[in-house]
């Protein structure tokens, strides 16, 4: 299980977190969603235990498997190593990977659906190529619960879906309690469970997503108008999914 209990985070006169209150049990999976600079990814460090709280607690198990919003490295990684740190946490101060941890490390990277990445150097890959790798990393570790911040930001629309086929593949094992911070509302309804609407005026709404990813709320979020429209789902099931307004241009 992963959350906080009436978190508060200040920074100098500003209070990012204001007694936020959330909890993500194994078996669910949470999307975050809220404006640029609202502090989504203070969230994410506050669970972590990387930012420290100025009120409240936080709950999370000793090893989380991590993807940062951006990460890049001035070594020279082959991304089958950088695979092969997540492990790390299983190996003791002085320990080395095993055949063992390759094994698990390479189940990853296919896994995330980056294999024929693992030889390459991992700083000469592009955003979102990195991010795969980050993904299979955070698998790598074996940990039950996995943050993820903006997973999705450097993908392509294609890697975008593989990206939420994975994701949901992990939901359906039921078997982790999975964090990602999203911009994109339609991200929460196709991977998520429940959903975390950090408003632009300091409230948050934390519930269900068919409950709270409603174009009311959405508004609310981010001041634009919305539309839900249902779509036929993979099994013949309405799906919902959001469009903005963008330009006033209402869906018909
Ligand atoms: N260590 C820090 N010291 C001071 N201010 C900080 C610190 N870390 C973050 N902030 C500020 O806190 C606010 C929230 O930042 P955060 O990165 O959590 O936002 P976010 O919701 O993830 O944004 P985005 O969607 O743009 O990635 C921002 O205004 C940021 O500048």
């Amino acid at each position: 299980m992963i959350g906080l209990t009436e978190a508060v985070v200040r920074f100098g006169p500003r209070t990012i977190l204001d007694r936020l209150s959330f909890v993500v049990p194994v078996g669910r999976t949470l999307a975050i969603l809220g404006p640029n600079g609202r502090g989504k990814t203070t969230t994410l460090k506050a669970v972590l235990g990387f930012q420290r709280l100025d009120a409240g607690s936080r709950t999370a198990p000793d090893i989380v498997g991590y993807v940062p919003q951006t990460a890049s490295s001035n070594q020279r990684y082959r991304a089958i190593d950088v695979v092969v740190m997540g492990r790390a946490a299983h190996l003791g101060l002085f320990g080395q990977p095993g055949p063992d941890d390759f094994d698990i490390a390479h189940a990853a990277l296919e896994r995330a659906g980056a294999s024929r990445f693992a030889g390459h150097f991992f700083d000469r890959l592009s955003g979102g190529e990195r991010q795969m790798v980050l993904l299979a990393r955070a698998l790598a570790t074996g940990s039950a619960a996995l943050v993820f911040d903006e997973p999705a930001a450097a993908l392509d629309l294609h890697n975008q879906e593989r990206l939420l086929t994975l994701l949901n593949g992990l939901r359906a094992l039921r078997d982790k309690a999975i964090v990602f911070t999203t911009h994109d509302p339609n991200h929460a309804l196709a991977a998520a469970d429940d959903a975390l609407l950090m408003m632009p005026d300091g409230q948050s709404l934390f519930g269900p997503v068919m409950e709270t990813i409603t174009p009311g709320h959405l508004e609310r979020l981010y001041g634009v108008p919305m539309r839900i429209v249902d779509l036929p789902g993979p099994g013949g099931d309405p799906q919902r999914a959001v469009l903005p307004a963008f330009a006033g241009i209402r869906a018909a």
